[in-house]
């Protein structure tokens, strides 16, 4: 019967360095939703570059620990891995043949990927014997070759015949592996020889990762398909999903950066957007992730200008005109984000938020702008930067998600009060310093940036921002990232705009 969880049974050798035996075992069953359990063949040492020592507990202690699992525990799924001799070969087949399982895969561990011996020389023969007791065996070609006392298959087609002789000689449906063939594609192939003619062999296709990063793809393998196949009681169906997996794994096996040698497959590459977020983690995601643009802000000449005072007055007066427009759409959205908000408390401070922007719009007309009048005395057209900007705003209230919007309103807060304290910093080292002109023009501007109301405002917008993002989904969290960063954008032409079109 198919069971939504199995519980898998993994009978195999230790590799403490996590890419292959137990360790690859329940990753690979735990990534393919089973209950993971392991007992213990035999401790290796070993990394990525090879094996060093193995270490083989006396066989009875593998029984207890196999009575100990099946004497409590239904196993909807045993996999066997490295069996080290023939002394616990037979302790497994002994056990096998008390406690039947549902499903028996049964990969026949000789030789590591690095090239160590993991079974003795004297124990193919007993590993021939065992093969009989599976549901589904998972040789690599070398493998197959040894156990059919035949030279290693050099093409896809030689090793297919030799799978389906196998498969005759043991009972058993064989998994032809293409990992050891080179060229572009990687196929595998269920092989049984108890079909009908011509139903025997169910390949399925697979294109070949090129990464050195290939321990424990026998393993994984194999333990995933045990726990797909209790899912689903379909070897072809398994295979096709497993495949589909370990083609993932083997593509992000370069993220892990473990070891300097054939290093592991990422297992978990499909489920890392699930991983549970620490508070303030996807806010520092969203963060990081714009340290370029965020660099390009610091280096702009208008940033350099206001602090040293020589900003042209044209510029200054272009800026305080565009910010009162800027800050009337982004009212607005703010509105719009108190409309969207899931709780009472963030509602009622986008709400205060909107509310303040407006205030601090018309204070700058009242104040400043009588005092840095445009050339123009025109204050109400939108320049580009400032209507692209809002444009955007708008488009991301309009979308209907919460966790984008607040992601979308973001930087003006942040990267607002980091310039603005940047600035304030400075300003007051100059002053404390005495090199203050008492003549900067900007200063009283520049007074203003250190508000600990915005402070304030800005840490809670990124709280919000960063609860949104730990909630949301794998789609939606990418969507608040590539919100955040086009703001963080026009947050940089916003700053640069007084430049190029006062
Ligand atoms: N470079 C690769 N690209 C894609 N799939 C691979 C690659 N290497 C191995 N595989 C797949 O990994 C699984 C294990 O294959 P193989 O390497 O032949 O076995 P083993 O790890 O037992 O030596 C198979 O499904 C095989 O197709
Ligand atoms: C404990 C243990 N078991 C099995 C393997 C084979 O690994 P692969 O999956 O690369 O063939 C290994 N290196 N170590």
């Amino acid at each position: 019967m198919a069971r939504r969880i199995p519980r898998v049974l993994s009978i195999a050798g230790s590799d403490p360095s996590g890419g292959a035996g137990i360790q690859a075992d329940l990753k690979s069953i735990a990534a393919m939703g089973g209950y993971g359990m392991a007992a213990i063949t035999a401790l290796t040492a070993q990394n990525t570059r090879g094996v060093t020592g193995v270490h083989t507990p006396p066989p009875e202690f593998l029984t207890a620990q196999l009575d100990a699992v099946s004497s409590d525990i239904e196993l909807d799924a045993v996999k066997i891995g490295m069996l080290s001799d023939a002394q616990v070969i037979g302790a497994v087949g002994e056990w096998l043949d008390r406690v039947r399982p549902g499903v028996v895969v049964l990969d026949p561990v000789m030789v590591a990927t690095s090239g160590d011996r993991l079974l003795a020389d004297d124990a193919a023969a007993a590993l021939r014997g065992l093969l009989a007791k599976a549901d589904l065996v998972t040789p690599n070609l070398p493998e197959l070759g040894v156990l059919l006392d035949e030279p290693t298959a050099e093409t896809w087609q030689d090793a297919l015949a030799q799978g389906e002789r196998l498969s005759e000689l043991i009972g058993a449906v064989v998994l032809v592996k293409g990992g050891h063939l080179g060229g572009p594609e990687c196929p595998d192939a269920l092989v049984d020889a108890s079909a009908p003619k011509g139903k025997r062999i169910v390949e399925v296709p697979g294109t070949r990762v090129d990464t050195r990063n290939s321990h424990g793809t026998g393993c994984s393998l194999s333990s995933a398909l045990a726990t797909m196949q209790a899912r689903t009681g379909d070897w072809a169906a398994s295979l096709r999903v497993v495949k589909e997996w370990l083609l993932g794994a083997l593509a992000a096996s370069d993220e892990l950066e473990v070891g300097g040698g054939h290093g592991p497959v990422h297992h978990f590459h499909h489920a890392e957007e699930t991983v549970p977020l620490a508070e303030g983690e996807f806010a520092a995601r969203m963060w990081d992730a714009t340290a370029k643009v965020r660099a390009e802000i610091d280096a702009l000449p208008f940033v350099a200008q206001l602090d040293a005072g020589s900003l042209p007055e044209a510029q200054f007066a272009y800026y305080l005109a565009q910010d009162a427009q800027y800050l009337n759409g982004f009212s607005r959205a703010l509105a719009r984000a108190s409309a969207l908000a899931p709780t009472e408390e963030e509602q009622t401070f986008w709400a205060n938020s909107a509310q303040v922007c407006l205030e601090v719009e018309a204070e700058l007309h009242r104040s400043w702008l009588s005092r840095h009048p445009l050339p123009s005395g025109e204050t109400s057209v939108k320049g580009p930067v400032t209507k692209a900007y809002l444009d955007h705003l708008i488009a991301a209230s309009a979308v209907g998600s919460y966790a984008v919007l607040a992601a979308a309103v973001l930087p003006c807060y942040w990267i607002y009060a980091v310039v603005g304290e940047d600035l304030h910093r400075r300003h007051i080292q100059r002053a404390e310093a005495g090199t203050a002109s008492i003549e900067h023009p900007y200063g009283a501007w520049i007074e203003t940036y250190a508000d600990e109301g915005f402070a304030e405002a800005t840490r809670r917008a990124i709280g919000f921002a960063d609860r949104a993002g730990r909630d949301a989904s794998a789609s939606e969290r990418s969507a608040m990232m590539e919100a955040f960063r086009q703001s963080t954008v026009y947050e940089r032409d916003f700053f640069d705009a007084p430049s190029k079109f006062a």
